[in-house]
């Protein structure tokens, strides 16, 4: 049966969203929400519906959107090794809905290219819906004409590198002209905020040193200049008069920085993800190289720093959770950079576990149930111009929800995740809450933990411009 004529509801769950938690039933028609109504009440019994989905005991929550992927992304010589087809089905597996994924722009091309080659990776393969941010490593007057282009095609938001000179890395003067231009077309500039000159000497410094080990990669790239480099960002962003929005911020200095602005009243937001969250330089400093699973970047950072995580989190001096999902396999890839720590492919798996992590971070009294659905759902929709479709339950939005079980018991393990991705960043860890059920647009993805969907179900989301400006 096709989407167009499925009805079903969700009868006796907790449906939280970002504002409000209630126990209703939820009416599905067409792929999209048609109507709640409270539990037991005479509105409710009047659904009608060809599949009924029981949900007594269980939450309801809006598909998780994750706005930062790099599915197949090239990196140190290698590819992410997810492609769309095995990310997204793993995206839904952990109650992830949409994803927001990252075209580049390679050095030399246009942002045209970089964008169709995009499409054409993702097309008629995706199990949940996908929209593209583009990588600007190219900025010169055509990539700026290009840029509002892509604005109105719905690629409203550009990341830039203050990091990877050579490969992705722009210059203040080069950030200054897109910062310009995106404050005229209204897109959103998404900084990754590491001063890259000055790690690029300490790297060579540390090799010099004979410092090859992973626990490395975390020493050189100092958080200090994380700090510096946002403070930069922000001020370049206030020069140009156009918002920002920094990702991975993984240190206090940082958060600081984005306070200081926000109490500004400056447009200037910022995303965490739970490796920052959850996970420490003692993974990175693991022994026998297995600290190689633990190289991001920004890099992972002693435990002191989370307490100032959270509590940005908590004071919506943080606004996102996304995942930075960026797989690279131990075997073959992460190997890379056995003797040379500067060569380990940067990036952690992650799309799966976000919405479960997050909802241990709810039982562990870091953030509220509602904050939860904020952080994961309902703030990255607006923040990429998908609100009201996606990260919400009401009608008329996409009817994308995930029956959740808050009781159930799971342990997360390479063994059982579904990520193309031969270990886990969170090996043995507990964590207490499940999906259980996933619907996309109405469709069963996952289906009381089995996979229902298939590929090719995910559409392409042209966005609009960020709904925090409008
Ligand atoms: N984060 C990371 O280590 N890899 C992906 C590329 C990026 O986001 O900088
Ligand atoms: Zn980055
Ligand atoms: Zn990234």
């Amino acid at each position: 049966m096709s989407s167009s004529s499925r009805r079903t509801v969700v009868r006796g769950g907790l449906v939280v969203t970002a504002s409000d938690e209630t126990c209703a039933d939820v009416l599905i028609e067409d792929g999209r929400i048609a109507a709640l109504a409270a539990s037991g009440t005479p509105a409710a019994e009047s659904f009608t519906a060809d599949h009924v989905l029981d949900a007594t005991g269980k939450y309801v929550v809006p598909g998780g959107v994750d706005a930062h992927t790099h599915m197949e992304m090239p990196f140190g010589g290698t590819y992410a090794s997810d492609t769309f087809e095995t990310g997204t089905r793993a995206a839904a597996w952990g109650g992830t809905t949409t994803i927001v994924d990252f075209a580049v722009q390679t050095r030399g091309g246009s942002l045209r290219e970089g964008l169709d080659a995009w499409h054409a990776k993702a097309e008629g393969v995706c199990a949940v819906d996908y929209g593209f941010h583009m990588i600007v490593s190219d900025v010169h007057e055509e990539t700026l004409k290009e840029m509002d282009l892509l604005v109105a095609e719905g690629v409203t938001s550009f990341k830039q590198f203050m990091a990877y000179p050579g490969v992705f890395y722009s210059d203040d003067g080069q950030i200054l002209r897109a910062m310009q231009r995106a404050a005229g077309n209204g897109g959103l500039i998404m900084m990754h905020a590491e001063n890259g000159i000055a790690i690029d000497v300490l790297v060579q410094q540390a090799l010099a040193r004979g410092e090859t080990a992973p626990r490395f990669h975390g020493e050189v790239r100092k958080a200090l200049l994380e700090a510096e480099a946002t403070h930069r960002a922000i001020r370049l962003a206030q020069v140009a008069g156009a918002p920002l929005y920094v990702v991975h911020v993984s240190v206090t200095e940082a958060v600081a920085e984005l306070a200081r602005a926000r109490d500004e009243g400056l447009p200037v937001f910022g995303e965490t993800c739970p490796q920052y969250l959850f996970l420490s330089t003692d993974h990175l400093a693991e022994p026998d190289f297995e600290g190689a699973k633990y190289v991001c970047s920004t890099p992972l950072r002693p435990r002191e720093h989370q307490a100032a995580l959270w509590r940005g989190l908590r004071t919506d001096d943080l606004q996102v959770v996304s995942t930075d999902h960026c797989p690279f396999c131990f075997t073959g890839q992460k190997e890379l950079g056995r003797d040379d720590f500067s060569k380990i492919p940067n990036g952690l798996p992650g799309v799966e576990h976000r919405m479960d992590l997050l909802h241990q971070a709810v039982v562990d009294g870091h953030i509220g149930r509602r904050r939860w659905i904020e952080l994961a759902c309902a703030a990255p929709a607006r923040m990429f111009g998908l609100y009201g479709r996606k990260g919400t339950i009401a009608p008329g939005a996409d009817a994308d929800l995930v029956i959740y079980d808050p009781h159930a018991e799971q342990v997360l393990s390479a063994a059982t995740h579904h990520m193309n991705v031969d270990y886990s960043a969170y090996e043995g860890k507990r964590i207490t809450g499940r999906v259980e059920t996933v619907l996309s647009r109405g469709e069963p993805v996952i289906t009381e933990r089995r996979y229902t969907g298939r590929p090719g179900h995910g559409v392409y989301l042209p966005r609009s411009t960020c709904q925090y400006l409008n």
